[in-house]
């Protein structure tokens, strides 16, 4: 069992659509510590660095824009095994693909322009979160 802490980001579309408060309950029910929070509109060098890895991707133009099309939020999560716990409470990448009962799977779609508007964003690993807490906070 390993203390960690996790990065989320809830997206713009989440934001917009109402559900900042259907995330946030969902890890206060499961008992875990919101330890900062806060809201940001992202900036591109912001969004270069925290997906260095797909920059060069052909989608990820549309991604640059879907997540400067609003505000967003990040937060920091602590507690034990909490990477893990907060990626599986997130579902899969493709809203079509998560299964019900997680955040993507209740309340994300695909839509016909190709972005994938997924909702939330967590960290994958302890350097990830590291990494990325660095960028947004
Ligand atoms: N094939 C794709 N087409 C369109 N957008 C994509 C595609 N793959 C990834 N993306 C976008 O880039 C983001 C990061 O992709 P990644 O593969 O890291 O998925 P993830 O770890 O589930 O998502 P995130 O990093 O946002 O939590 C996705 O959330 C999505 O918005």
């Amino acid at each position: 069992m390993t203390e960690e802490q996790t990065l989320m980001l809830i997206k713009p579309d989440g934001v917009k659509n109402g559900h900042i408060g259907d995330v946030i309950s969902r890890i206060e029910h499961r008992n875990y510590e919101i330890t900062a929070m806060k809201m940001v509109q992202a900036t591109e060098s912001q969004l270069r660095e925290h997906y260095a890895a797909l920059v060069d991707k052909p989608f990820f133009p549309k991604t640059l824009k879907y997540m400067q099309s609003g505000p967003i939020i990040a937060l920091i999560i602590k507690g034990t095994n909490v990477i893990a716990a907060i990626r599986e409470m997130s579902g899969a990448t493709v809203p079509s693909q998560a299964r019900s009962g997680t955040l993507r799977g209740d309340f994300a779609r695909e839509w016909p322009d190709g972005t994938i508007r997924n909702l939330v964003h967590t960290s994958d690993s302890p350097e990830s979160a590291q990494r990325e807490i660095g960028i947004w906070f």
